[in-house]
């Protein structure tokens, strides 16, 4: 199949903004831009790294396939000398789950974030190298979001100078570690520290649970695989896995001692460096999410709008040149305007929420190496809410986007069954999203306790000290036009926010048993918590606006996707936003009028902003969205493919087909 049409030249032609500008602010810079699209056309150009067929491989194949992936990764980083950044865009654009996804985004980390300076010397160049493999193994069988609850023990044995790990009961057994099940040979394992008799907490250990000449597990070590996951392909080209302890000793220098260490005589000592230290590493890896967020949600978008803009039903047939009648392109339907353009405008509103995340991360590093850890609290519970929020509505947004493209969206070779598998568990590993956002509510109510005795919140809580105005203000949108005001817009979502929360905190004073009140009203907490995450997210896209942005119309076009990402929110959350009085009943109507003239403003542009994404075909991997919107051939030519269709007639048509037109099925062998 030789097409080289461009079907959506039409579409591209009617952008009213400079695209390659755009791309530029997706990207975050010209150089990531540069980088990045380099190693995207690197990876695509090589048939090493080809995805075609993960779908409808074994589980036995399809792990094969990975780890050839993932050792072919590794040689090309080393023979092409690829620098830190390319190697995590290559890293990016091979797209396939496998040991080292955790071996670099979980284990190498938590050494950085737990282990002394010397333990840190002594590991990180052997991981850093790849000389040994390694897993993040927290979680356990009985207990995941309880992490004080995890069962598996480190006992000090002061007469041979080492802990012993043991894993004492079945719900004690390591369960989900990625990369664990085949291939890790250390872990960083998390288990209670006993030491003179007394427990201590649960704190990370560096066991090695595989031998580096045969891998095979060491004495004492049970582990294996949990399991085919959720869908075809995605998550099941890796090996988590599960892991049990028989007694087995380890080192006493192998405590990650940067917090917290036992001494040579079994005497537990704590440093000055405050436990929250160790959240530095949740915030770093809950922010990579944040981005994984943007992305995946972007790629379902991507195929949706281009299926959107070629695929034609029903309306009045208009005549084309030749005389034909056409159909109309889904994508003029308001109804899927105003489900797509919405999840448009919020990748792009996650895209520059997890820039500045990106930002603040790197901002508490340096406050922690220079022993300021007062900022630790809130970007703590700031990182952790938006991870909740973005995953949520990207998981959402995934599964919308497969409905938006109808039936062959459920296809395989849509590319999105496979995107929504592969991304959804993200709403439950590294928290999961509704105990991450109590967490949140209960910083918001301390936050808010505080305000009586002068303390001023700061950061992304900022707005929660204009309590007093925020609780009286009215908003003042008369007519339609007058929604497209980012500050009438901010102070709807912080005066909705602080209301809910006053009205949270108001509640938790009845309660006699401040435990039991926080348990009785934690949907109303949760529901609090996510206002004050969309005010963040909301105030992020509308500083993003303020910075310098280059390129005819860019700035217009990403204005108009501010304000539909925040009026659609108004719209779903009304109950809230009338409940609390923000916003009355005749400015909620007015707000969707306004919507519909954005989502006018947007259709014409709508192909060029998800161009601006910058996916190759090989990274998106979908029929329904590849760059020239040829749909139709191509998805016939992967019916084809597929292994049902190399025999005509199937195996077992003798067996199982035959007797049942023959009217033989008793004399079958069945
Ligand atoms: C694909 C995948 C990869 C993973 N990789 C790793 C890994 O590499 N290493 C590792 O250690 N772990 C890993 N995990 C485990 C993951 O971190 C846990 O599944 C996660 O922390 C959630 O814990 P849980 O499974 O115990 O859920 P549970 O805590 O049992 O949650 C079950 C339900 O209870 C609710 N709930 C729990 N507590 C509360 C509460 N206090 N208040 C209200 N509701 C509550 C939750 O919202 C949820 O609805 C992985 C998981 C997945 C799915």
């Amino acid at each position: 199949m030789e097409d080289t049409v461009d079907h959506l030249a039409h579409e591209r032609s009617k952008a009213q903004f400079n695209v390659e500008e755009m791309k530029i602010i997706w990207a975050g810079s010209l150089h990531a831009l540069q980088v990045s699209d380099r190693i995207a056309k690197l990876v695509a150009s090589d048939p090493g790294f080809g995805k075609e067929n993960r779908a409808v491989l074994s589980r036995k194949d399809l792990f094969k396939s990975a780890l050839k992936k993932a050792a072919y990764v590794w040689k090309r980083i080393n023979e092409l000398g690829l620098s830190e950044e390319e190697t995590s865009w290559l890293r990016f654009y091979v797209d396939e789950l496998a040991y080292d996804y955790v071996h670099w985004g979980m284990f190498v980390p938590a050494i950085k974030g737990s282990a002394t300076e010397e333990q840190q010397n002594k590991w990180l160049p052997l991981a850093n190298t790849m000389q040994i493999i390694g897993t993040y193994a927290q979680t356990e069988l009985g207990h995941g979001s309880n992490v004080r609850g995890l069962e598996t023990t480190a006992t000090f044995d002061p007469v041979t100078d080492e802990f012993i790990i043991h894993s004492p009961t079945l719900t004690s057994s390591k369960w989900w570690p990625g990369g664990l099940g085949k291939v890790a040979t250390h872990a960083v394992v998390y288990a209670q520290l006993i030491t003179d008799g007394k427990e201590y907490g649960v704190n990370g250990f560096l066991v090695q649970i595989r031998s580096l000449d045969d891998h095979f597990p060491l004495p004492g070590i049970t582990v294996g695989d949990i399991g085919m996951k959720f869908g075809s392909g995605a998550f099941n080209s890796m090996d988590n896995g599960v892991l049990r302890f028989d007694r087995v000793r380890i080192p006493r220098n192998q405590m990650l001692m940067r917090v917290s260490k036992v001494t040579r005589e079994g005497k537990y000592v704590e440093s000055n460096i405050p436990k929250q230290i160790i959240y530095g590493a949740m915030v770093y890896v809950r922010q990579t999410i944040v981005a994984d967020a943007s992305i995946a949600l972007s790629r379902a978008v991507c195929i949706a709008t281009r299926y959107s803009a070629v695929r034609r039903q029903f309306g009045s047939p208009q005549n084309d040149q030749n005389g034909n009648g056409i159909e109309t392109q889904v994508i003029d339907y308001k109804t899927q305007q105003s489900r797509l353009f919405p999840l448009l405008a919020s990748a792009y509103a996650f895209r520059f929420v997890g820039e500045w995340l990106k930002w603040l991360y790197t901002d508490l590093i340096q406050k922690l190496e220079g022993n300021d850890f007062s900022t630790l609290p809130e970007v703590h519970a700031c990182t952790a809410g938006l991870k909740s929020l973005t995953t949520s509505a990207a998981a959402d947004g995934i599964e919308e986007s497969r409905k938006l493209c109808g039936g062959h969206g459920y296809l395989s070779s849509s590319g999105l069954p496979e995107l929504y598998a592969t991304f959804v568990p993200a709403c439950t590993y590294e928290g999961d999203n509704v105990v991450l956002l109590l967490q949140v509510s209960r910083f918001l109510m301390k936050t808010i306790s505080q305000l009586q005795s002068g303390k001023k919140p700061t950061g992304t809580t900022a707005y929660i000290g204009h309590v007093e105005h925020l609780i009286q203000c009215g908003c003042n949108v008369k007519k339609a036009e007058d929604w497209l005001n980012l500050c009438v817009i901010l102070e709807a979502f912080e005066a909705r926010a602080i209301r809910l929360l006053v009205a949270c905190a108001e509640n938790l004073t009845k309660f006699a048993n401040p435990l039991q009140g926080f348990s009785e009203l934690s949907p109303d907490l949760v529901e609090a918590a996510v206002a004050h995450c969309q005010v963040i997210v909301v105030s992020k896209f509308i500083e993003k606006l303020q910075q310098n942005i280059q390129g005819i119309g860019v700035k217009q076009l990403l204005e108009t996707l501010c304000y539909i990402y925040s009026l659609n929110l108004i719209h779903k959350h009304l109950g809230d936003f009338l409940s609390t009085r923000s916003i009355t009943p005749k400015q909620a109507s007015l707000a969707s009028d306004q919507l519909r003239s954005l989502y006018a403003k947007v259709r014409p542009n709508a192909i060029a902003l998800v161009d601006a994404f910058n996916y190759t075909d090989h990274f998106l991997g979908s029929v329904l969205g590849s760059y020239d919107g040829n749909v139709y051939p191509k998805l016939y030519e992967e019916a084809w493919k597929d292994p049902l269709n190399e025999s005509v007639v199937p195996d077992g048509y003798h067996e199982n087909i035959r007797p049942v037109l023959k009217q033989q099925l008793q004399n079958a062998r069945l």
